[in-house]
């Protein structure tokens, strides 16, 4: 079928498949620290998370970090393990679930989404496998990761690489290195806070806290600083917050060096030291709920407010498959395949949008 609207010929057949290969961090496949010890080995080998000579790191990472530190994340997967495994996994393919069934309904070419974790199962290979077999003719990377950071973002397009260095035929491609300000990202971060208030009521003060790196990537020019205050800031003014009433602080610090500041856990004692009497902490950077917000914010911060003499401690979860979170993550895809659609056409991006209308009307057509 072919329609010549606008100058343009447009046959149906030739609206190429589209994959979307969605990627998070990984997690172990058990709570177990033989599975920790492999889990942690893999990720902690990866040049972009340590950026240290290997054979120095090869000595710390197997004679001392991979002795004790197994055991120790064990237990603490343990207090967040589910029936279902790990809540991680489990959200992300939920996401990934819950994305595909939107972008079918908004895009009117056929759509498949594969999840792809960068350290585990299943694995960035495995979905690209998946992506291959359903004849993915355009593919588009979506880091589950708001903030580039080189030792997250940037390593999965590592891993991507990789798989394709052994693929015959290369398909379009399109990553998406950070969306931290996407306005449909900042507004279901938003509507999530407030909806969160209005039924916990709101707190004197909104922390929020990040995933670190280390101060040393952030002088060697890693935007994720920048990026982590950006979101915050549009978050703030979307929520008309005061200066006084919200802060940006980071986490889940690793190893001996100095990591971005200031540190959330410090900064939850003094507060508490200081008399605050109620917080409330939001993970923008965690697209999914997992150990670094269900154990280290909700449990082990927790505790240290309380014990310091604050009095409520509430954690807001993460955007997970909320239908905000779901919508702003369509949004985002969408608007990366608009940019594949108009490859060699030389037309304006109004042109773009009626040519989208003119395919949608082909499709309401079959
Ligand atoms: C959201 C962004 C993340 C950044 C940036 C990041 C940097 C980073 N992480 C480590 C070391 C560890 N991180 C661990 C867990 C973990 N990290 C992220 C996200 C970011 N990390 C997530 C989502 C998770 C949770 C995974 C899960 O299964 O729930 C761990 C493992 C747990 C532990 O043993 O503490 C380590 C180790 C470094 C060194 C780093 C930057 C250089
Ligand atoms: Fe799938
Ligand atoms: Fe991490």
């Amino acid at each position: 079928m072919t329609s010549h609207l606008q100058g343009f010929s447009y046959d149906h057949h030739h609206i190429p498949k589209i994959g979307i290969l969605l990627v998070n961090l990984g997690t172990p496949q058990a709570a177990t620290t033989k599975e920790l010890r492999r889990y942690l080995g893999e990720f902690l080998w990866d040049y972009r998370v340590t950026e240290t000579p290997r054979a120095l790191w090869w000595l710390i990472l197997h004679g001392i970090i991979l002795r004790k530190r197994p055991a120790h994340s064990a237990k603490a997967y343990q207090r967040v393990w589910t029936a279902e495994g790990s809540p991680l996994l489990c959200i992300s393919r939920a996401q990934a679930r819950d994305v595909q069934t939107a972008l079918r309904a908004r895009y009117p070419a056929p759509v498949h989404v594969a999840l792809g974790m960068r350290y585990g199962k299943p694995s960035i290979a495995d979905a690209l496998e998946e992506l291959r077999e359903n004849q993915a003719q355009q593919i588009v990377i979506l880091p589950l990761y708001p903030q580039y950071a080189s030792p997250t973002t940037g390593s999965t397009f590592d891993a991507v690489a990789q798989v394709l260095t052994r693929w015959r035929w290369i398909p379009d491609l399109r990553f998406i290195s950070h969306y931290h300000d996407h306005p449909s990202y900042i507004n279901a971060l938003a509507q999530e806070i407030k909806s969160y208030w209005q039924r916990h009521g709101q707190g004197d003060r909104l922390l929020f806290s990040y995933h670190g790196i280390p101060k040393r990537f952030f002088l060697a020019g890693d935007p994720y600083h920048c990026e982590c205050h950006k979101t915050s800031r549009l978050v703030a003014e979307a929520l008309q917050l005061l200066p006084e009433q919200w802060e940006v602080c980071f986490q889940s610090r690793f190893g001996r060096e100095e990591w971005l500041t200031p540190y959330t856990d410090e900064r939850v004692k003094t507060l508490a030291k200081e008399g605050v009497p109620r917080i409330d902490v939001v993970c923008p950077g965690f697209s999914a709920d997992c150990l670094e917000t269900l154990a280290e914010i909700n449990e082990e911060n927790r505790a240290y407010f309380l014990e310091n003499g604050g009095r409520y401690f509430h954690y807001i979860p993460a955007l997970n498959n909320t239908p905000l979170h779901i919508e702003a993550l369509t949004d985002i895809v969408l608007n990366h395949l608009q940019g594949l659609m108009t490859k060699g056409a030389s037309i304006l991006s109004t042109e773009a949008d009626a040519r989208m209308a003119q395919m949608q009307q082909l499709k309401d057509r079959d």
